[in-house]
C-alpha cells in the first residue's frame, strides 16, 4: 500500500471535492484563528491605503487550507486569482509571461513554492522587492539587460516543506503564515458546515465522531463525511449520528484517533520491532517500504501531534500514549521513568 492510497491521507485524492467545501470569507474559515486574524488586520490596512497585500506564504501540513486562504485573500481584496505551481513553471520565461500578465492588485498563487528552479526563482526576487522583471535582451556581445515594471500584486506561496526553502525567498516573504492541525471542535464545525453543502443531516454526536477521526485535518473531514454518508445511504439513515459513523470507519479501518492499518504498522515496528526504540526514520521507512519523506512528512507529523511518538536526535521512539493505543506494556527495562 502506498500512501496515495490510504483514505486518511492529507494529500489530495482524485475523488476530494476541495473546490465545492472551500470557504470563501475569512468569517467562513473555520479555526486557525491567530492566522486568521492577522490577515484580517493586513488584508484591511492594505484596502485602507489603496495598496497592494504584502506578499503572504503558507506553511503547513497538506489539507489544512493553504489554497483556500489563498483564494480568500483575493476575494477580500477585491483583486483577480492566478494560480500556478512550483513544478510547473519550467523555464524564467514561463514566470515572466506570467508577471507581466497580471493586472493591478491580482494575487498570484505559486503552490508548492519550493520546487520553483533556481533560475525561475531568481527572477521572483526583483518581482516581489521591486516589482520590477529584469530581462536580457539579445544575445552575446549585443545583450543587454532591460527593466520592465510590474503591475503590483500580491505574490501568495504555499508549501508543506518549509525547511525546503531557500532563504533569499523566504525572507521576500513580508507575512509568514503557519497553519495549525485543527482541534475537534473546530473540525465538528468543518464537518457540520460540510454537511450543510452537501444537503446531509448529522446529528452533533455524528459530527464529534468524524471530527475526532479526521486527524487535525480539513480535507480528511471532508472525505470521511463522504464516506459515511454512503454507508448511512445503503443503511437506509436519514441522519448521519455516531454510531452509523463509527461502524462506518471501524469498517474502513479508522481507528478511534483516526490512524489506519499503515499508522498501526508503524507504530507495531518501533514496539516490536525496537522494543520502544529509538531507532532511526531510514530504517523504519526501509521496514515500511515507504520512502523516507512519506514516513517524515505524513505519517510521522499527526503520531508526534499526538504524542504516541516522539522524534529524538537518536531516532523515534515510542512514547506511553503509543504503548497504550497499541494496548501494550512498554518493556519493563524503559519503565524507569524514561516514558512520561
Ligand atoms: N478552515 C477551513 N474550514 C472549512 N473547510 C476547510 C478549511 N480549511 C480547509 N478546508 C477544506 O479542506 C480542503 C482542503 O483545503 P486546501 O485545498 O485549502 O488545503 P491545502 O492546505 O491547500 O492542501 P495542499 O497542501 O494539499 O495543497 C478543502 O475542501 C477545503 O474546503
Ligand atoms: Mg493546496
Amino acid at each position: 500500500m502506498t500512501d496515495s492510497d490510504r483514505l486518511i491521507t492529507p494529500a489530495r485524492k482524485p475523488e476530494d471535492i476541495d473546490a465545492a467545501l472551500r470557504p470563501k470569507s475569512l468569517d467562513d474559515f473555520v479555526g486557525q484563528k491567530a492566522a486568521r486574524e492577522n490577515l484580517r488586520i493586513f488584508i484591511s490596512a492594505a484596502k485602507n491605503r489603496g495598496e497592494a497585500l504584502d506578499h503572504v506564504l503558507f506553511f503547513g501540513p497538506p489539507g489544512l487550507g493553504k489554497t483556500t486562504l489563498a483564494q480568500i485573500i483575493a476575494r477580500e481584496m477585491g483583486v483577480g486569482f492566478r494560480a500556478t505551481s512550483g513544478p510547473v513553471i519550467a523555464k524564467s520565461g514561463d514566470l515572466a509571461a506570467l508577471l507581466t500578465n497580471l493586472e493591478d492588485g491580482d494575487v498570484l498563487f505559486i503552490d508548492e513554492i519550493h520546487r520553483l528552479a533556481p533560475a525561475v526563482e531568481e527572477i521572483l526576487y526583483p518581482a516581489m522587492e521591486d516589482r520590477a522583471l529584469d530581462l536580457m535582451i539579445g544575445e552575446g556581445p549585443s545583450a543587454r539587460s532591460v527593466r520592465i515594471d510590474l503591475p503590483r500584486f500580491t505574490l501568495v506561496g504555499a508549501t508543506t516543506r518549509q525547511g525546503l526553502l531557500t532563504t533569499p525567498l523566504r525572507d521576500r516573504f513580508g507575512i509568514p503564515v503557519r497553519l495549525h492541525f485543527y482541534s475537534v471542535d473546530e473540525l465538528e464545525r468543518v464537518v457540520t458546515r460540510a454537511a450543510t453543502l452537501l444537503d446531509l443531516h448529522v446529528a452533533p454526536d455524528g459530527a464529534h465522531e468524524i471530527a475526532r477521526r479526521s486527524r487535525g485535518t480539513p480535507r480528511i473531514a471532508g472525505r470521511l463525511l463522504r464516506r459515511v454518508r454512503d454507508f448511512a445511504n445503503v443503511a437506509g439513515n436519514a441522519t448521519v449520528d455516531a454510531k452509523i459513523a463509527d461502524a462506518a470507519l471501524t469498517r474502513l479501518e479508522v481507528d478511534g484517533l483516526g490512524l489506519d492499518a499503515m499508522d498501526r504498522r508503524y507504530l507495531m515496528m518501533i514496539a516490536d520491532v525496537y522494543r520502544g526504540g529509538p531507532v532511526g526514520v531510514e530504517t523504519l521507512a526501509a521496514g515500511l517500504s515507504e520512502p523516507r519523506d512519506t514516513v517524515e512528512e505524513v505519517i510521522e507529523p499527526y503520531l508526534i501531534q499526538l504524542g504516541l511518538i516522539a522524534r529524538t536526535a537518536r531516532g523515534r521512539c515510542l512514547n506511553a500514549g503509543g504503548w497504550k493505543h497499541l494496548g501494550l506494556n512498554p518493556p519493563a527495562s524503559t519503565q524507569d521513568g524514561l516514558f512520561d
